[in-house]
């Protein structure tokens, strides 16, 4: 991302970010509420184009290629940077369905065992599979919150992405089910690049290898987590992380 912009009408909510995030690489935004990290991290599967009077300007790119312009079809690029909201959204369909059906519209997968291949990995992947493979016609929404936030992991790996978005994925869920998602995320990175907002410090720390701090729409700081949190460069960053404002 180079020089990213992004207004809400006349409103400028990020300014001039510029932010590199490599491969198989787990990258944490922090930062006070309102200070635009969740907007930012829209821009990166142009999720902000389904809101009215949101512009992005600047240069992303993935794997070279920009992801914004008249030629890219946000279909492919949606399911190549993956997301996962703060409150679990699973479709109101059966377990298998809600895995199967981005295969599906995607043309990934048509025959039926290329298809229980994709979700039986999939659920996996996700540590859900031993808790569901006895219900998978069941609904997903019959699930407890952490297992159904597992399946939206799941829905989202299974049409292979690169990049795993997470806007606060465990902040509706218990310590119990927070600790089982960190520890999924670091299972992820083998294969995903994730980038991750959250409002835990301490889940920052956890999982990421770098933070980028936000304020006020501006960038702030990213290095690699360890000084972020012991050594910041940024006054602003050192204000944050001990507590005297946000
Ligand atoms: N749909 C919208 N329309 C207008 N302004 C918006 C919209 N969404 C966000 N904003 C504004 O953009 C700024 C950044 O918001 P954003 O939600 O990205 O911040 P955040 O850091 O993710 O906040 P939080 O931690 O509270 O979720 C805020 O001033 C917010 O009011």
């Amino acid at each position: 991302m180079r020089n990213v912009n992004v207004l809400y009408g006349e409103t400028q909510a990020i300014h001039s970010v510029s932010l590199d995030i490599g491969c198989n690489e787990v990258v944490a935004m922090i930062g006070p509420s309102g200070c635009g990290k969740s907007t930012f991290l829209r821009c990166l599967n142009r999720m902000n184009d389904t809101i009215e009077g949101c512009r992005v300007e600047g240069e992303l790119s993935l794997d070279g290629e920009p992801i914004y312009g008249p030629k890219v079809d946000v279909v492919p690029l949606r399911a190549r940077v993956g997301m996962v909201f703060q409150k679990p959204n699973p479709f109101p369909k059966s377990i298998y369905e809600n895995v199967a059906y981005g295969p599906k519209i995607h043309g990934i997968a048509s025959r039926r065992a290329e298809l229980d291949e994709i979700v039986e990995n999939s659920l996996h992947r996700a540590g859900l599979w031993n808790e569901v493979k006895d219900r998978l016609n069941k609904p997903g929404t019959g699930l407890s919150g952490g297992q159904q936030q597992r399946l939206c992991i799941a829905r989202a790996i299974a049409v292979s992405p690169e990049v795993i978005l997470m806007d606060e994925p465990c902040s509706a869920l218990d310590p119990i089910a927070t600790a089982r998602i960190e520890e999924l995320i670091d299972e992820l990175k083998e294969n995903y690049t994730i980038a991750i907002v959250t409002h835990s410090m301490q889940q920052a720390a956890r999982v990421s290898q770098r933070t980028a701090y936000f304020h006020l729409g501006h960038l702030v700081e990213v290095n690699d987590t360890e000084t972020v949190f012991t050594n910041p460069e940024h006054e602003l960053t050192e204000a944050y992380i001990t507590g005297r404002f946000g």
